[in-house]
C-alpha cells in the first residue's frame, strides 16, 4: 500500500480536477475507513473517530486544525464528548480531488500518533 500521507498536497483552485472514479476507487484503498457520502450533490470523505473524553477530542481536533492551516485546505470537524467527526472536501470544486485522500491519510496518521 502507498504512502499517501506522505505525498504532498496540490493547491485546490476552482480548475483543480475532481478525482476520477479510477482514481478515487485507488485513493480510497489507502483510506479504506473513510466513507464517501454524497451531500447535497457533493462527495465528501467522512469519518467518526472514538476518543477517551473531551479534552482529548479537542487535542486531536486542534491536530487537524493545524495540518489543515498548514495545507490551506480546511474540513469540516464536528467535536463532541469523546469523539470527532470529521469530512473533508474541496469547497473550491463541489466535491473530492486528490487532496482529500491525502489530508484524510494525515487525520489518521494524527490520530495514531494519539494513541
Ligand atoms: C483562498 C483559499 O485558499 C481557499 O478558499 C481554500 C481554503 N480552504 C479550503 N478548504 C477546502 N476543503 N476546500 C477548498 O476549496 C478550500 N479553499
Amino acid at each position: 500500500m502507498s504512502d499517501l500521507k506522505e505525498r504532498s498536497c496540490e493547491a485546490c483552485s476552482p480548475n483543480a480536477p475532481k478525482a476520477t472514479e479510477e482514481e478515487k476507487q485507488r485513493l480510497q484503498k489507502d483510506v479504506p475507513d473513510w466513507e464517501i457520502m454524497d451531500i447535497d450533490g457533493e462527495e465528501q470523505l467522512h469519518k467518526v473517530f472514538k476518543l477517551k473524553n473531551f479534552v482529548k477530542a479537542l487535542e486531536f481536533t486542534n491536530k487537524i486544525g493545524d495540518l489543515a492551516e498548514a495545507e490551506d485546505h480546511h474540513p469540516v470537524i464536528v467535536l463532541e464528548y469523546g469523539k470527532v467527526t470529521v469530512s473533508w472536501w474541496s469547497h473550491e470544486i463541489g466535491g473530492l480531488h486528490k487532496n482529500d485522500f491525502i489530508l484524510a491519510a494525515r487525520t489518521d496518521a494524527a490520530f495514531k500518533d494519539m494513541q
